[in-house]
């Protein structure tokens, strides 16, 4: 079996202009891990999903990644930002959203291919968007946005991906829905789950990284009353 990492950060530290965020972080995702993130408000969370995604680069230490034993200089990785980052006035439809999701797959001076646009409706009917391909994001309801949201993370089946706060503004039946299309997902893809809902992380995630300026990680979801305590009554 192939255990190597797909992501690996060996002693990372970083944050923003010379001030320090997050010390010595140690950690790995295989290709079907299920990693809930939790940690307090300005903890660093997202630091380290940027981190991880390459968009900040850490000071010092190393973050590896692997494709079937060998180490590559990235990964397709698919990100759910935190939906209060989302700027709900730029005209574009879920459509456009949907498929700009494919944005680095696409020859620079082709267009997309059919192959391509059906990957897309294939995502827009996986989220339940069918109908509303040409709404524009300004007039989605919190759900059907977050939806949009998901799909362009998904629609090329990336090795992993990233969810910030997925269940933001969705109700509790499109959240049940959420939570078994990702497990039907990580079957093929590493999910990485940032959240405050810390039930939500306990029932669904496989293992658990408590942030709070470094990382403490447990390797599974079977923690105990002390170790909750410990680390969640900053929360
Ligand atoms: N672009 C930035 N420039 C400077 N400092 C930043 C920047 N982004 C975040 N920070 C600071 O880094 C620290 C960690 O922030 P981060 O957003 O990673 O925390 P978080 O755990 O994701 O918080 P939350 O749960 O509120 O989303 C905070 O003190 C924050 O103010």
């Amino acid at each position: 079996m192939d255990r190597q990492p797909l992501i690996k950060l060996s002693r990372i530290s970083g944050g923003y202009e010379g001030k320090i965020v997050l010390r010595n972080v140690n950690l790995e995702i295989y290709p079907n891990d299920f990693l809930g993130i939790i940690g307090p408000n300005g903890g660093g969370k997202t630091t380290l999903i940027k981190m991880i995604l390459g968009l900040l680069k850490p000071a010092s230490g190393d973050i590896a990644y692997s494709l079937q034993g060998k180490r590559t200089n990235e990964i397709s990785i698919g990100y759910l930002p935190q939906y209060n980052t989302i700027d709900k006035k730029f005209p574009i439809s879920v459509y456009e959203v949907v498929l700009s999701g494919l944005n680095k797959q696409k020859s620079l001076f082709r267009p997309f291919t059919t192959e391509q646009h059906a990957q897309v409706q294939r995502t827009i009917a996986r989220m339940g968007l069918q109908g509303l391909e040409k709404r524009a994001i300004g007039q989605l309801s919190g759900g059907q946005m977050q939806r949009a949201l998901l799909g362009r993370a998904l629609v090329s089946n990336p090795q992993a991906i990233i969810l910030d706060e997925p269940d933001t503004y969705i109700d509790k039946q499109f959240a049940q829905k959420l939570y078994a299309l990702l497990e039907e997902i990580n079957r093929e893809c590493a999910i990485i789950l940032v959240s405050h809902d810390i039930a939500t992380v306990l029932h669904h995630a496989k293992s658990i990284a408590f942030v709070n300026g470094t990382l403490h990680y447990h390797p599974d979801t079977q923690v105990s009353q002390e170790w909750l305590e410990e680390h969640l009554t900053s929360v």
